[in-house]
């Protein structure tokens, strides 16, 4: 095991490229399970999780081949294998093998995801889509079992807005028989580039982007080429880490609107941010206002940028209150971040900050993004080194990074554990 080593203080600066969305890679992968000849994906982020979904293709029966960051992939001689265990316990977004196994075969079974289990995460509003399509769904030893003798068009409301359940249902209606609509789905940017990947297929979705989704069955689907939109979690990540270093980076290849509201809790605090076409600069300040911050589902503040915002809320000056209405536990950054120093306690689904300075530890990273989160503080820290465990996690979601930061001007490696 590896740990990321940290040695902080250095405004960062330059310009930093963004990697095509793991969330959007991660649905992009299983959705070409539904065609029946060649898929190509172009801008594919190198993470894990990308890794080991091609592997998983290529176990069901998939031609798979590499070349820079294109994948390839045959799914002709592909086929509907039972998946109890193994690598889709290392993801969370396995469960859209459900999906798009059962719109191409009409039958999947799969173990219950792995991934950033930072609390539970039910997957009761998917399976609540694929038996209003009319497949019978059990549990079967830790597996979801979903058959189908035939799907058909339906009217699904969710009762919780979810990426994945909105994705999975889409998967599955783009082979039914008849039209789905699904209300109050989910917005996310991913979710129009996977509809945008199905339409290419030869799918009939109109409505991806909004709280209502039209999905008209079709019977075949067909390969097409398709390029992943940025990922606008690790863009987040660098504007934060920007700002928390009072730097000046320019974050290259990026949709600014997909940023705003990041952008906008950005400006509250005191930080310059410039927008250009597929670009944002963002200028860092001697001292910071203290602001409260809400995660939200798409368009509002990102729960994934939560984590590293909390580290960056650390600089403000004064007490700032971040809220996750998605997520209501997602703090396991906390007490690590505590161990450097910080004065933040976590009441409900609040963490208080009191802005101060932070020293170097030895911390953890429990998920992904509390990963990144000790990545940023750390990164402000001018004294000492900090270390950190959990890599693992963070190169689920930051490809490159150490050689990005390093390419800012941070004092940044990994060492064996
Ligand atoms: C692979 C991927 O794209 N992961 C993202 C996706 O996760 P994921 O798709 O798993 O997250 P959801 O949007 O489904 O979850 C949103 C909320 O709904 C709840 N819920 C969800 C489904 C369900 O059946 N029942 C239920 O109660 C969840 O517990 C959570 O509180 O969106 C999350 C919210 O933006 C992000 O943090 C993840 O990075
Ligand atoms: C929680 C995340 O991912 P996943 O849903 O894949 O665990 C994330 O990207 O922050």
């Amino acid at each position: 095991m590896e740990k990321l080593m940290v040695r902080g203080g250095r405004p960062l600066r330059g310009t930093v490229q963004i990697s095509g969305a793991k969330n959007s890679a991660v649905a992009l992968l299983p959705a070409a399970i539904l065609a029946e000849s060649e898929v190509v994906l172009d801008n594919l982020p190198q993470l894990s999780d990308v890794a080991v979904y091609g592997e998983i293709l290529e176990q069901l029966g998939a031609g798979v081949s590499w070349s820079g960051d294109t994948m390839r992939i045959d799914p002709s001689r592909l086929r509907s294998a039972p998946m109890p265990d193994g690598k889709v316990k290392l993801l969370r977004a396995s469960y859209y093998l459900m999906g798009a196994l059962l719109g191409r075969f009409g039958e999947a079974v799969i173990g219950l995801p792995g991934g950033c289990n930072f609390e539970p995460r039910p997957i009761d509003q998917h399976i609540k889509g694929f038996e209003a399509l009319g497949a019978e769904v059990s549990n079967e030893h830790g597996s979801i079992r979903i058959f189908a003798r035939e799907l058909r068009g339906a009217k699904i409301y969710l009762d919780v807005v979810s990426v994945g359940a909105t994705i999975n249902i889409m998967l599955a209606a783009s082979r039914a028989k008849g039209v789905t609509t699904i209300e109050n789905a989910a917005k996310e940017p991913e979710i129009i580039d996977v509809a945008t990947l199905l339409n290419a297929m030869g799918a009939r979705i109109k409505g991806a982007g909004t709280e209502t989704i039209r999905i008209e069955g079709v019977e075949a689907m067909h390969g097409c080429r398709h390029s992943i939109i940025p990922d606008r979690i690790q863009a987040g990540t660098y504007m934060i880490a920007a700002a928390a270093t009072r730097g000046d980076v320019v974050i290259d290849g990026v949709i600014p609107k997909h940023m705003e509201a990041m952008s906008a809790k950005l400006v509250e605090m005191g930080v310059q941010v410039i927008e250009m076409d597929e670009s944002i600069r963002i200028v860092g300040a001697p001292a910071y206002e203290p602001i409260d911050v809400r995660a939200l589902v798409y368009p509002g503040f990102a729960t994934d940028l939560q984590s590293p915002m909390t580290s960056l809320l650390t600089q403000a000056s004064g007490v700032s209150i971040l809220t996750d209405y998605v997520y209501s536990n997602r703090f396991k950054h906390v007490p690590e971040l505590v161990r450097m120093g910080a004065g933040i306690r976590v009441e409900g689904r609040s963490a208080i900050i009191e802005g101060g300075p932070l020293n170097a530890a030895k911390v953890r990273a429990a998920d992904l993004r509390a990963g990144a989160a000790l990545v940023v503080a750390g990164l402000t820290v001018p004294e000492g080194v900090t270390e950190i465990t959990g890599v693992e996690y963070i190169d689920r979601g930051y490809d490159n990074l150490v050689e990005n930061l390093r390419r800012l001007g941070a004092d940044v490696w990994r060492e064996q554990e």
